[in-house]
């Protein structure tokens, strides 16, 4: 008598799916992303590659060179990889910091950072722990500048010295960390606030003395702890570790229990994408709909980082 071996026909869990990528290279959007509530499209990208690296968020797009000026139409067919991956990466760039610059003002005015520009230009960030630059976010999940009232659309980042081994970067899908809570949980926080203040989270790297000067310019703000997405529609986790303090109207020690919660769900390893830096590459991504985190695991090496980020929306 012949035995089968067990099967199972049960569906991998959707964070899980593997994209279909076709022999050609040329991924075929197997997703659908919605538009607009009557319009549900689905096409594949025309005019470059895209590698996914992870099922819902992050992808290599190959055959760019971003320091050319991008045409309306390449500029629509990025923005879709963007919305549909969030973070987006380009291998070999070496941009020079106008061309980084040139490259994010497509989409939006350059957002000026008082509390971590350094040198002349006021928009970009250099992260260079090594040469007293502004310190990475490492060891914390963030969305970047929360604590504005509008907080940056997205970032542009290069890496200009790579370490020896580590000094990765991971980003989380706050779409995916917000589909997947309890439902309980969603109705909990549906319509709720919170309060996101940049003290606490810069008070790890900074003396007092050098952050009171920014009391009041950024006073604590409230955002909805889930936002839509402006361009998706979609519903976002948009609490991070970082920022967020409170949620309004809880006593303290409930906003901690659920804060807690809630930052959890966002770091969960399958929300996230990892990216392993060379020298020259770029990460581009929706500052809307992700968090980020730096590692801190390369000792005494020299890692040299520059970002610009683009003014985004108030949170709705
Ligand atoms: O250095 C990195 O990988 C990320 C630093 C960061 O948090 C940022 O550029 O917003
Ligand atoms: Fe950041």
């Amino acid at each position: 008598m012949t035995t089968t071996p067990p099967t199972t026909t049960a569906p991998l869990p959707p964070v899980l799916r593997p994209h279909r990528i076709p022999a050609d290279g040329l991924y075929e959007g197997r997703r659908i992303l919605r538009r607009t509530p009557d319009d549900w499209t689905e096409r594949p990208y025309e005019r470059f590659e895209v590698i996914p690296q992870a099922a819902t968020i992050g992808a290599e797009i190959r055959g760019l060179d971003l320091s050319r000026p991008l045409s309306g139409a390449l500029r629509a067919e990025l923005n879709r990889a963007l919305l549909e991956w969030k973070v987006l990466f380009f291998r070999a760039q070496h941009l020079a910091s106008g061309e980084q610059r040139e490259f994010a003002r497509n989409w939006g005015q350059l957002e000026s950072n008082p509390l971590l520009a350094r040198g002349d230009s006021k928009d970009v960030v250099r992260f260079d722990k090594a040469a007293g630059g502004a310190p990475t976010f490492e060891n914390v999940w963030h969305t970047d500048v929360t604590f504005r009232e509008r907080p940056a659309m997205g970032a542009v980042l290069q890496l200009r010295e790579v370490p020896p081994a580590g000094g990765d970067t991971l980003w989380a899908d706050m779409a995916a960390a917000y589909d997947n809570l309890p439902g309980q949980i969603r109705e909990r926080i549906e319509g709720a606030r919170a309060v996101h203040d940049y003290l606490p989270g810069f008070a790890r790297f900074c003396t007092a003395a050098q952050l009171a000067p920014f009391q009041a310019e950024f006073p604590p703000v409230e955002h909805p702890v889930v936002r839509r997405h402006p361009e998706t529609g979609r519903r976002m986790l948009f609490v991070n570790a970082s920022f967020t303090t409170r949620i309004t109207g809880l006593d303290e020690a409930a906003s901690d229990r659920l804060l807690r919660l809630l930052f959890q769900q966002a770091q969960v390893p399958e929300f996230q994408v990892r990216w392993r830096w060379q020298a020259g590459d770029i990460a581009f991504w929706d500052n809307r709909a992700t968090q980020h985190y730096a590692v801190n695991d390369y000792g005494s090496h020299r890692r040299v980082a520059e970002r610009v980020a683009i003014a985004g929306d108030r949170p709705h």
